[in-house]
Order: structure tokens, then C-alpha cells, then sequence
């Protein structure tokens, strides 16, 4: 559904030349919910400005259903742009116009007629769940309720990607929730393809299918989210799923284990079954639980568990190797005291 190639967003100043964007290539696919994370300055914005020519590329194609908007004329991309809708961190809603109004702005602009916009801004402000706020101002309504406001405003011409710049950030954890499951369900209701930028990895978690990283302008890791969560490659990557799914244990804690520590992480099914206990049953080793988590990402489960075996140098290392043939990762983080005595 959109294909942006080789996409450089350059930046010239009187002094000097910023890249905000360097070279990306990303494909996304109709329908899915793709996510853009990375830190402020990585280029998300620039990114998701250029899928609607927002901010023209220095150099690179961008196709939205099958159009290279680059080669556009002004009523091509007028167009095109209609495809395109667009949801923004701080909303932009016009203060001086009430919610049924703001919505009907968009249709009118795109040269729908009074009834028939007044119609469709009834249905859409059914789906957002604002029906009842429609000769309210915005200055009347929650963060949340605005940003619904935002999204009929941006569904009103029927379009086929939805981009959301920080949607979610400028509100509370609950309303965040209630956004996302929104997005969700105009995504499956409507079939709508919805790219989203965000320093948030539990927006990503919550409702992306496959995620970006960005750093300095380019993409340095993508795929579904699922995988990357689950074996994240960067370092940069590693510490955005921190964020979600804590590892680290406090050193005290570390220093007073005498037996080996070790983190296993399953993935799917695995992350439900025994395989822990079994080995512990197996061998005559005694564990100690540290550390478990287990989140659910897609509806599919994500275990990682920290925790100290003890017992006979030989059996520990039998366990080991037993929980490393069945689980998707088992890494010593420390050894036994037995075995830092002999090295
Ligand atoms: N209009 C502009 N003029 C000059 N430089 C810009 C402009 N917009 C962005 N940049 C620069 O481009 C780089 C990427 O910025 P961008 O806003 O795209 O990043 P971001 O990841 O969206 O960060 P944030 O979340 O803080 O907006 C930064 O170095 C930024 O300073």
C-alpha cells in the first residue's frame, strides 16, 4: 500500500544541511498497523510528513496504492492526498468551531455539499463515540475526545492510510488505551492501512503488526513486532523493549546468588509449558526464581524468566544444556561460586 524507496529528506539551513531522513526504504502492506519508533531528532516526523508530501523529499519515490506521488501535478496530489488522512499529537482542531463542524470542514473542503457532509459527519462521530458532543466546542471536550474529533476529521473522505504523528503521547495511560483500541477497530472495521510514529514501545506493543526503529535518519531494524520483541537485534532496539519487558536484575541481588543465574526466554506455546519445572525435576538441581514475565504480544505469548540453579557442577551444566535444547534462548548471566572458585 505504500512503498517508499531510498527516501532522503534533507533540510538546508543558511549554514549548513541537516538529513532528516536517510536513505529508507520501507514497505507496508494494506491493512497492517505499522509502527515508527525512535528517540526525538531520529526522524519519524520528516519520515511520516513525506508519505503525504507534508514536507517534499529531497530525493527517493514514495507510491501510495500504486501512485509515485513525487511525479504528481497539484490536482494529482490534491488527489492523492484524500487517500491520506492524518491524526497529530496535539490535534489541531479549530477552536472557534463546534465538533460537528470541525469534522464537516474536512468534507466541505473536499467539495461535499452541506446535507450530504451534515450525513456523513453524523456517522462518523457515531463511530468515534461523539455523537452525543457534536454542537460542543472544543474547548468543552477531554484530551481523548479531541483526538476522536481528530480521527472523524481525518476519516472523512474515506481514506486509505491513516498516519498518526504521536497521537497518543499528549494523553493520560487509560485514554492512550482507549485511543489505540479505536485505531484497532476503524483498522478492522475499515480495512484502513496505519502507519504510526511514536517513542512509545507499549503503543507498538498494544497495536502494531510490524515495527521500524529509526536513529540519525535511517531505519536500523525492522519486521513484525512480535519477532522483535522478541529477539531484538540493535542496541538501540534492546533498550526500546526494555521499556516493556525488564531484565535486569539489581546487582546486590546478582552478587549474593551462589548458585548460576541464568535467563530463559520462550517463545509461543513454549512460554506456557513446564519446561522449567520439568528440568528442574529431571536433575538434582534446586532453582530459585529471580525474575518472570510473560507478556502477550498479538495474542502470543512472550515468556523470559531469570533464575539461580544449584546443585552438582555436572547437573547444573546438564540443566543448562537441557532448558538451551527446548527453549528459544538460555544465557548464563553469572556462574556458580563453585565455578568462579575454579576459574
Ligand atoms: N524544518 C526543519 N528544519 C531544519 N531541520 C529540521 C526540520 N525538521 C526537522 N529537522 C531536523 O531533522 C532531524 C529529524 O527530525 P524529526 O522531527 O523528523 O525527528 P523525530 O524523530 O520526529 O523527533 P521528534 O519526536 O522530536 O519530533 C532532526 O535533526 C531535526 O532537527
Amino acid at each position: 500500500m505504500i512503498e517508499i524507496d531510498h527516501l532522503v529528506k534533507e533540510y538546508k539551513t543558511k549554514k549548513s544541511t541537516v538529513i532528516g531522513v536517510d536513505d529508507v526504504s520501507l514497505h507496508i502492506k494494506k491493512g497492517e498497523v505499522f509502527g515508527i519508533v525512535g528517540y526525538s531528532g531520529a526522524g519519524k516526523s520528516s519520515l511520516l510528513r513525506c508519505i503525504n508530501l507534508m514536507e517534499k523529499p529531497t530525493s527517493g519515490s514514495i507510491k501510495v496504492d500504486g501512485t509515485e506521488l513525487l511525479s504528481l501535478d497539484k490536482k494529482g496530489l490534491r488527489e492523492a492526498r484524500q487517500k491520506i488522512g492524518m491524526i497529530f499529537q496535539h490535534f489541531y482542531l479549530i477552536s472557534s468551531k463546534t465538533v460537528h463542524d470541525n469534522v464537516a470542514f474536512a468534507l466541505k473542503a473536499a467539495g461535499k455539499s452541506g446535507s450530504e457532509a451534515s450525513k456523513r459527519v453524523d456517522e462518523l462521530l457515531t463511530l468515534v463515540g461523539l455523537y452525543d458532543k457534536k454542537d460542543q466546542y472544543p474547548a468543552q471536550l477531554s484530551g481523548g475526545q479531541k483526538q476522536r474529533v481528530g480521527i472523524a476529521r481525518a476519516l472523512a473522505n474515506d481514506p486509505k492510510v491513516l498516519l498518526c504523528d504521536e497521537a497518543t503521547s499528549a494523553l493520560d495511560p487509560s485514554t492512550t488505551k482507549s485511543i489505540l483500541n479505536l485505531l484497532k477497530d476503524i483498522n478492522k472495521k475499515l480495512g484502513l492501512t496505519i502507519v504510526l510514529i511514536t517513542h512509545e514501545m507499549e503503543v507498538v506493543k498494544d497495536i502494531c503488526d510490524r515495527m521500524a526503529v529509526m536513529q540519525d535518519g535511517q531505519v536500523i531494524e525492522q519486521g513484525p513486532v512480535y519477532d522483535i520483541f522478541a529477539s531484538p537485534k540493535e542496541a538501540l532496539t534492546q533498550d526500546f523493549i526494555k521499556t516493556i519487558i525488564q531484565f535486569d536484575l539489581p546487582q546486590p541481588l546478582i552478587d549474593r546468588c551462589e548458585g548460576t543465574i541464568v535467563k530463559v526466554k520462550f517463545q509461543g506455546e513454549a512460554a506456557e509449558e513446564s519446561i522449567v519445572s520439568d528440568a528442574l525435576q529431571q536433575f538434582q538441581v534446586k532453582g530459585n526464581f529471580l525474575h518472570g514475565n510473560i507478556e502477550y504480544i498479538q495474542d502470543r505469548p512472550l515468556g523470559t524468566f531469570i533464575m539461580e540453579i544449584k546443585g552438582e557442577p555436572g547437573e547444573v551444566v546438564k540443566t543448562i544444556e537441557y532448558l538451551k535444547n527446548r527453549t528459544q534462548s538460555t544465557e548464563v548471566i553469572q556462574h556458580g561460586s563453585h565455578h568462579r572458585a575454579l576459574a
